[in-house]
């Protein structure tokens, strides 16, 4: 028995609920189903259970030391809890049953509130499913099923989500087909808590490259796939998804019927017509059917008519897989909610202390409001295609980065105060808000006309356009929360609220209230004279004793923790607690009046029920008006942010010149002059060279990038991929200038050790992902290639490397930037046209060796790997058997070989790496490899 088993035996509880634990092994045994964590609900606290105990201990506490056995062993234990090394957690079949029956049923108990919101929500990150069991009514061992969520359907903790959850959970039904010999995805998905919903119908590429960008982009989180076994494409669309992370349910053909389909989406989204989408898009719409039925968003008719219609136009956006959000570093994959959940200024931003290896959402999200920061992802994850749109975008960002004036005063006054409208809009759509909620949303509202006014003070070329698109609009908000306003001060108590924190309906609105309020004064005034008989008591100032209230505690006084010793050893003054602010202390008459202070209170909140209750239905009447400010402020936020950041980057970025997609044949391209990588260059300790790069089609749109090891030649090529992403996200750019000619795709294949595929050996990775780059992109691409064969031995690797070149060349046509490490390729230059060389700089002066950083023309001077070792005092005998060898390599130019690397890469490209059969792809691969002698090893 290991260690820490020992440990953990000895904390062995000898509790037996036998019940209980029969009716949780017949639960279990009945599921096979390993990703449902099931909480029990015991009052006050929950308890969780055998493996799920042990899940959610390492996961939450990152350690089973709080577990406890209750000693009845499991005689079925279906799954076993293992820890890989990287120290995610995998859910096996159990090789130590025996071990765990001996330690009997594993129990795991948390915390109501905070503790148990925090396990709620990491669970859904892990993508489990979590049910809430509790005991029947006037039952002592009867439980029932009360709540059950999923990562795609969190509409049963929305209370526990509020707080946080930037991305929502969107669910998407998907239903695969083929038409005419094309993939056709009818696709409906939908957000319950952010009540949207949207159906897409889009055809596909036998690599499914849409549906991993709409999966990237559209932050599915969980599907409901039509089931249909005998579709070949339905197994891609399943590894598809399973690559993705994303936890799928397979559902019967009769679950996707567009009989109701139109009516369920109408009622939905309201009587208007034109709400609904396209109805020749026949799956989508079944799709929707199956979406609106296993969502249950009939049930509740507060749903009605209160759902948006949300929209993916696969033409619209750049397409981007996840092996380019993560070769790009554009977001971070798994924090991605949390940080935009922070909001105002997310995690890091240029002024961060950690900004190492940040990625660009966290450089960007410098937004003040929580809409803004799920805005930007959203924008991030989602670079536009058409250059109206994009030159629109920076019109606004060109506005505010010109005006310091009205962008400081929106950022640190204006937007700073305006709290998260989309979770108050959820709270009083799902009948939680209270009257606090309605006096926050008073103040922002009341806050508004000083928005309002700094927009009016701007003056550019762009007036109009903020005229128009915020001005106006934010005039009409609030006109239209008038009544609002007019409402909340008429009901609510603004002074009680704003004195005391205490959020009651008016008394003067009801006889009754009147009578109680006048009870609770007389009682605070009587407080009030012996806080001053108190002062004269301890000799002190009677400014120095304060009356502090809170719910909680009701009237307290308070001295600072100076004068603590005026009332130290006085038995009469009784010390409730010291805090930074000082002393809190009462006396006995003070806690008598503050008991029946706390009565009346209650008697008020009682007596106010029915009015509190009609003034939240009033103020939940308002909720598309919020989430009319709410976008408003998303979208202001964001250009204010996008401008902010461009201007105190280190060097400013600049507007990039937009060329239309595809309107770039004549010569025209990507021309970048000073460029920088965004994220490298407000790194601690980096003094960042800039460099120039010319992508123009038919001259240099493919480079070729040497250089020594840690020369720069990575960070220059993801700089340019980033540049262009900005750019098409309507941001400015860190460049001294930039033309940016716009890309359909960004593909890139970075790092030979990271491969995201597993299982596979790096050199298979790397020609898996390459192939989908073959494959995927167009002559309006960019391809980005890092290092490309260096899985496999040299020549090989220069081979594969020779031939994917020539064939991104000659049959592609995108833009490229190929970093590589095989001097030998350079020659391509010499024979295609539209290919240059560059490489990183390095001088060998005075005996040393310096990385210069500076991306020069031309190919690179390859001795610096033998300069280098010289300098590190390498034996002479070394020295000279690397020369040696370098020349030999230098005359490597082998027709054969690179032939046989040619046809290899005609037969490899053939091959279908979705189908289901892996096993089959890489022996077909490794066949390839004999005939063509090509040695991997
Ligand atoms: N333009 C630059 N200005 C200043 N420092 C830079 C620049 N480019 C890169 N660096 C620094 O050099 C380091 C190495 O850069 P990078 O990883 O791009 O080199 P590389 O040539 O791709 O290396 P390798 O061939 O070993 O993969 C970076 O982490 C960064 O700190």
């Amino acid at each position: 028995m290991s260690d820490n088993e020992q440990e953990e035996s000895s904390q062995v509880v000898l509790k037996e609920d036998k019940t209980f634990v029969t009716f949780f092994q017949s639960l279990v045994s009945s599921n096979e189903d390993t990703d449902t964590i099931r909480l029990f609900d015991r009052k006050g606290y929950y308890s969780i259970h055998g493996e799920d105990a042990v899940f959610v201990a390492m996961m939450h506490f990152k350690s089973k030391k709080s577990l406890k056995y209750w000693s009845i062993s499991d005689p079925n234990p279906k799954k076993k809890i293992k820890i890989d090394n990287d120290g995610s957690l995998t859910t096996t079949a159990s090789s130590s049953q025996q071990q765990q029956q001996e330690l009997g049923l594993a129990v795991l108990t948390i915390r109501q509130g905070y503790e148990f919101e925090n396990i709620v929500k990491e669970l859904l990150d892990e993508k489990k499913k979590i049910e809430i069991w509790s005991m029947k009514p006037n039952s002592k061992q009867q439980w029932e099923l009360i709540k059950k969520g999923s990562p795609g359907n969190t509409q049963m903790f929305e209370d526990v989500l509020l707080n946080g959850n930037c991305e929502g959970s969107v669910m998407m039904a998907l239903k695969v087909t083929r038409e005419k010999g094309s993939i056709v995805f009818g696709i409906s998905f939908g957000d319950a808590t952010f009540k949207t919903i949207g159906v897409s119908q889009f055809m596909d590429n036998d690599n499914l490259s849409n549906l991993s960008s709409f999966i990237m982009q559209m932050s599915v989180k969980e599907c409901l796939l039509c089931c249909d076994q005998k579709n070949y494409d339905y197994q891609k669309v399943k590894e598809k998804l399973s690559d993705a992370g994303i936890p799928f349910t397979e559902l019967p053909k009769s679950d996707f019927s567009s009989k109701n389909a139109e009516q369920d989406l109408t009622r939905l989204l309201g009587s208007v017509k034109n709400n609904l989408p396209d109805i020749e898009q026949e799956h989508a719409i079944q799709s929707a059917s199956c979406l609106i039925k296993h969502l249950d968003l009939l049930s509740n008719p507060n749903y009605f008519g209160k759902f948006k219609l949300e929209k993916y136009d696969l033409d619209r956006y750049m397409k981007l897989d996840s092996s380019s959000f993560k070769g790009l570093h554009i977001i971070d994959l798994k924090d991605s909610s949390v940080s935009a959940a922070a909001g105002g200024g997310g995690a890091g931003g240029a002024s961060s202390s950690s900004n190492k290896d940040q990625s660009l959402y966290n450089l960007l999200n410098q937004c003040n409001t929580p809409m803004g920061s799920r805005l930007l992802l959203q924008w991030v994850k989602q670079p536009l295609l058409n250059a109206e749109e994009i030159e629109a975008r920076l019109n606004f960002v060109e506005a505010f980065y010109n005006d310091l004036e009205l962008r400081q005063s929106l950022r640190s006054n204006d937007l700073k105060k305006i709290g998260d409208l989309d979770r108050l809009s959820k709270k009083l759509h799902g009948q939680k808000a209270t009257l606090e909620d309605c006096v926050n949303l008073y103040g922002i509202v009341t806050r508004l006309p000083v928005v309002l006014q700094s927009l009016n003070n701007h003056s550019s070329i762009h007036q109009e356009l903020i005229k128009v698109n915020f001005i106006e609009s934010l005039e009409s908000i609030i006109s239209d929360f008038a009544k609002f306003c007019a409402m909340v001060e008429k009901t609510i108590d603004l002074d009680l609220a704003n004195d005391k924190h205490e959020y009651v309906i008016r008394s003067s609105f009801d006889e009754t209230l009147r009578g109680i309020q006048l009870k609770k004064d007389q009682i605070s005034n009587k407080i009030e004279r012996f806080r001053v008989d108190i002062a004269d008591d301890l000799n002190l100032d009677e400014a120095k004793v304060k009356l502090h209230y809170s719910e909680k505690d009701m009237f307290l006084l308070r001295i600072s923790r100076k004068d603590e010793v005026a009332i130290r050893d006085k038995k009469k003054y009784i010390v409730h607690a010291t805090a930074k602010d000082g002393v809190r202390f009462a006396t006995r008459e003070i806690d008598t009046l503050n008991e029946a202070y706390k009565k009346w209170s209650a008697e008020y909140l009682d007596k106010q029920d029915g009015l509190a209750k009609r003034t939240l239905q009033i103020a939940a009447s308002f909720v598309p008006l919020i989430e009319d400010l709410s976008s408003l402020i998303a979208t202001l936020d964001v250009f204010v942010t996008l401008s902010h950041v461009s201007s105190i980057a280190p060097i400013p970025f600049i507007r990039p010149e937009i060329i239309p997609l595809g309107s770039d044949e004549n010569g025209a391209g990507t021309v970048i002059i000073g460029g920088r990588h965004p994220c490298v260059e407000i790194q601690d300790n980096v003094n960042f060279i800039a460099n120039d790069i010319d992508l123009t089609r038919g001259q240099s749109q493919f480079q070729i990038i040497t250089g020594p090891n840690m020369g720069g030649k990575s960070t220059f090529i993801r700089q340019v991929g980033l540049i262009v992403l900005m750019a098409q996200i309507g941001c400015f750019v860190p460049a001294q200038k930039a033309t940016i000619a716009v890309v359909d795709c960004i593909l890139s294949r970075v790092g030979a050790g990271d491969s995201q595929l597993r299982g596979v050996s790096t050199f298979m990775a790397e020609m898996l992902e390459t192939s989908y780059i073959l494959k995927v992109a167009t002559k309006n691409s960019l391809i980005i290639i890092d290092e490309l064969g260096r899985g496999t031995s040299t020549y090989d690797g220069f081979g594969l490397a020779w031939g994917i070149a020539e064939y991104i060349c000659n049959q592609i046509g995108g833009f490229c930037l190929f970093a590589t490490h095989f001097h030998e390729l350079t020659i391509l230059s010499d024979l295609l046209p539209m290919v240059k060389n560059l490489h990183v700089s390095a001088s060998t002066q005075n005996n040393t060796f310096t990385l210069l950083y500076k991306v020069e023309q031309g190919p690179c001077d390859q001795s610096f790997g033998i300069h280098v070792a010289i300098l590190a005092n390498f034996p002479s005998q070394v020295i000279e058997n690397a020369k040696q060898k370098a020349k030999e390599l230098e005359s490597f130019e082998s027709n054969t070989l690179k032939q046989n690397h040619n046809k290899f890469l005609e037969e490899f490209k053939e091959i279908n790496f979705n189908s289901n059969d892996v096993e089959k792809s890489l022996s077909l691969v490794n066949s390839l490899l004999n005939k063509y002698s090509i040695d991997i090893n």
